[in-house]
């Protein structure tokens, strides 16, 4: 495999929000009337009141065997720069090369590991088998050498103490914050990807939790050739001086690009003193505001030299730095073309049609985690598998829904892969739920199929009408409209008991049938995926 690095350089990103009007829920299925973000409906984002500039001609450079860290204050457009390197986000204006050519954004999102802020990681998988599954569906290589490849990530990411401890969450005891931040990293680069891009990635984890992080990820860059791009909120002292490069962003502009000393100096240069001992970019932080009038005054210079020098070189027939540098690159361009040439073909061949597997083999790795994930439940196993059917299969895929995305959007697998292995996992409980069904009805109930029929139709009819009175109050605003507009049977729901005791109309939070959440967030889902 190549081991030249990746270099990534971006320029002009300009990316720009357009909330929507609120919408009538039955407009919401008008094909006419939807609009996407990535879309420019309306011509002058500075005039539109509906418009948020996120970034604003942002450019920035990244080089292999290098971290560049992203940091400013919370809203700055750190995560969306980020999402727009990593592929995940198109916006109306960019240009991003990777090794001097245009982004290809599937090939990209395959060959680079993005570690997003919130760990998307299975509860009741150990350590190993959470990271042994995603090898599994990313590369294709015997089961010995999988196993020993995943065995020195672990080594690598110091985890070798928790290997067989599960990953846990807020519900599920597990391993430490910081432990799973470390398995979310090592998700995202246990393909070996060239390109490491990692959303706050110390974000909730005490300072010496978070040093040993990112000197982990600077080891990886330093010993692997890796590109590294990642945000942070607010780096310490020690996590400074492992940053190749720093990229201060603020309101979406970029206000210094460069080391933490060029950014002392650039400091310095606008009249900025930083006291001896301050932390260098918490005081860049701090003093975004007079930063921003000084850029503002030096572009509004910069402008006019500009003009200034371009009616001298059409009089004089003169080339600029910048354009001469241009030239030479497009010479070094031609002398690395060859190498290029072997490199794309080596990436070519281990991404074959883009999956690591067959469909087939897909299906069966993904059987195996459901398998896994649904046979390690607390409760017992019978009860589990009646009331997962009542009441969680959809909140579980709803759980899963990130994970499932995540996944997919990265190329790890197929969407019907997942679905086939859900289904043959489901399959046997659905079998038991029908029996679990159909047996009393029969026996005891039914004379005949007409009968039958409306008896079911009756019980599941009930559910669905009767759930509609216990929303939680903490529920979604569709779930809310249906329980409140459609079924209007306040009074038997205070009856119930259903409404708070301070007499107001919020239905208590504690009384939910979890019928009506499966009906209603299906059906939040389908809306929402449509619009
Ligand atoms: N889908 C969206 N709809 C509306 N506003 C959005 C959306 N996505 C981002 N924004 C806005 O864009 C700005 C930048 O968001 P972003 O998440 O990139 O900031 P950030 O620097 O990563 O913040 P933080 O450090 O708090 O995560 C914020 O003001 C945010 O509210």
């Amino acid at each position: 495999m190549n081991r030249k690095g990746c270099d990534i350089e971006a320029t002009g990103i300009n990316y720009t929000i357009y909330t929507q009007k609120p919408q009538p829920p039955f407009k919401i299925f008008n094909k006419d009337q939807q609009v996407t973000q990535h879309q420019q409906p309306f011509p002058d984002p500075d005039t539109n009141p509906r418009a948020r500039r996120v970034l604003r001609e942002v450019s920035c450079h990244a080089k292999p065997w290098e971290v560049l860290a992203i940091v400013g204050p919370s809203g700055a457009g750190k995560s969306s720069l980020l999402e727009i390197l990593a592929g995940k986000l198109t916006p109306q204006t960019a240009s991003i090369y990777v090794n001097q050519k245009p982004m290809d954004k599937s090939r990209f999102k395959k060959t680079s590991g993005y570690v997003t802020q919130k760990d998307t990681l299975f509860p009741l998988l150990t350590v190993e088998e959470t990271l042994v599954f995603t090898a599994k569906l990313r590369l294709n290589l015997p089961s010995l050498e999988l196993r020993s490849r995943v065995k020195s990530l672990i080594k690598e990411l110091g985890l070798t103490h928790v290997a067989n401890a599960r990953v846990g969450d807020d519900r599920v005891r597990g391993i430490s914050g910081g432990e799973r931040r470390r398995v979310s990293i090592g998700v995202a680069v246990v393909h070996d990807p060239e390109v490491v891009i990692l959303d706050e990635p110390t974000s909730g984890l005490d300072s010496n939790c978070a040093f040993q992080i990112i000197d982990m990820i600077k080891t990886m860059a330093e010993t692997r050739g890796k590109t590294v791009i990642l945000s942070i909120h607010q780096p310490g002292f020690r996590i400074i001086k492992l940053f190749n490069s720093i990229l201060l962003l603020a309101n979406g502009t970029v206000l210094h690009q460069g080391t933490v000393d060029e950014l002392n100096l650039s400091l310095r240069l606008i009249g900025l003193e930083p006291p001896l001992h301050v932390n260098i970019v918490e005081f860049a932080i701090d003093s975004i505001e007079s930063i921003q009038q000084q850029k503002n005054q030096k572009s509004s210079n910069l402008e006019q030299d500009i003009i200034t020098a371009s009616t001298n070189r059409i009089t004089q027939g003169k080339f600029t730095l910048q354009q001469l540098f241009q030239q030479s690159k497009v010479i070094d361009l031609d002398h690395d073309h060859e190498d290029n040439k072997d490199q794309e073909q080596e990436q070519d061949q281990m991404i074959t049609d883009g999956f690591a597997n067959s469909r087939f083999f897909e299906a069966v790795i993904l059987t195996h985690r459901f398998w896994k994930n649904i046979s390690r439940t607390k409760e017992l196993f019978a009860y589990r598998t009646l009331q997962m059917l009542v009441s969680e299969a959809l909140p579980v895929f709803l759980q899963e829904r990130e994970i499932l995305m995540k996944e997919t959007s990265c190329g790890s697998y197929r969407v019907s892969s997942y679905a086939i292995a859900n289904g043959l996992v489901y399959l046997p409980f659905l079998l038991i739920l029908a029996v679990l069904f159909a047996t009393p009805l029969y026996c005891a109930l039914v004379p005949n199929f007409i009968v039958g029929n409306s008896v079911i139709s009756g019980v599941i009819g009930s559910f669905f009408l009767f759930s509609g009175y216990f929303v939680s109050k903490q529920g979604k605003c569709l779930e809310y409209l249906f329980g409140k507009c459609l079924v209007s049977g306040e009074d038997v729901l205070r009856e119930q008991g259903g409404y708070e005791d301070d007499g107001s109309d919020a239905p208590k939070g504690d009384l939910k049938v979890p019928f009506f959440e499966f009906f209603w967030t299906f059906v939040v889902l389908i809306i929402e995926k449509s619009a």
